[in-house]
């Protein structure tokens, strides 16, 4: 059985690894390019792991859509990662470009601005290792990994340049099902849906339902519906230890056009 994530070295690769631990049953990694390959993938009975949102950049919102997009695909497990970026290249001095996933050039846009270099945006961390090593440029430089330093055999010419020292990623394992060998106890629920009406209170009134069975909300986020400038859908995460799921999905029925479930799960350290 396969488990897909972004390509060696990169920090999905590395969360990958983390939730074989606690998956049960014979997975081995295989790799994707991009995260929307990762959820092509994932549709025949295997597993993918990507990330989902950082502390500092906010949403992977290519992720978000995906969950919409591929109804069949749930969120099955959650582990955070601390991410520390690295410079990697031949020579800090004679760089004037940095290649690297949107996220990770985010994640150091002070760093990048102080030096004055060029950016260049490419689909995962190690994909930039690997441009860098193959082209032998010695004016590129790329951000991602230790790992995918050591991968590549370049070296690294700065260490933690991410601009805030809190730098965390939440990412998830993807797929229809998922054996776990020890769950732990913290369970969360995403959800996303659109409101029904666009007037005033149209989200109170869903926050109220919430708040009235004391549960406690972890994300709330709208993302453009895509259907009209100035509309939008909402996604949804709260704490969710006890059985009454679809009772809480119920409540909220009323006041959307449409609700869907994107997990139940677990919530790894
Ligand atoms: O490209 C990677 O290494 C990824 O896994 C995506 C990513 C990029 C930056 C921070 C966290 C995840």
């Amino acid at each position: 059985m396969i488990i897909y994530t972004l390509p060696k070295g990169t920090y999905s690769e590395i969360a990958a690894k983390k939730f074989l631990n606690y998956i049960d049953g014979n997975y081995k990694i295989d790799y994707c390019n991009s995260i929307y390959d990762v959820f092509e993938k994932v549709a025949n009975n295997s597993l993918g792991v990507v990330p989902i949102e950082n502390s500092i950049e906010g949403s992977v919102s290519l992720t978000q859509d995906l969950l919409l997009q591929f109804k069949d695909i749930k969120i099955l497990g959650e582990l955070a990662l601390d991410i520390h970026h690295n410079l990697i290249g031949y020579d800090k001095n004679k760089i004037k470009t940095v290649i690297s996933h949107p996220q990770a050039l985010a994640q150091c846009r002070n760093y990048i601005k102080k030096h004055g270099w060029e950016v260049k945006a490419v689909e995962s961390t190690a994909k930039a290792v690997r441009i860098v090593a193959e082209s032998g440029d010695e004016t590129l430089g790329a951000i991602g990994s230790k790992e995918s330093a050591e991968y590549y055999n370049l070296k690294i010419l700065d260490e933690n340049i991410e601009d805030y020292k809190n730098n965390k990623t939440r990412f998830i394992l993807i797929g229809k099902y998922v054996k776990f060998k020890n769950i732990p106890e913290k369970y969360k629920v995403s959800i996303v849906f659109e409101l029904k009406e666009d007037k005033p209170g149209a989200l109170y009134h869903i926050l109220k339902e919430f708040a009235e069975r004391n549960i406690n909300l972890t994300r709330i986020e709208s993302r453009p519906s895509k259907k009209r400038l100035g509309t939008y859908i909402f996604y949804i995460d709260f704490e969710n230890n006890k059985e009454n799921l679809d009772e809480i999905l119920k409540s909220l029925e009323k006041y959307t056009t449409f609700i869907i479930l994107l997990g139940r799960y677990p919530v790894f350290e």
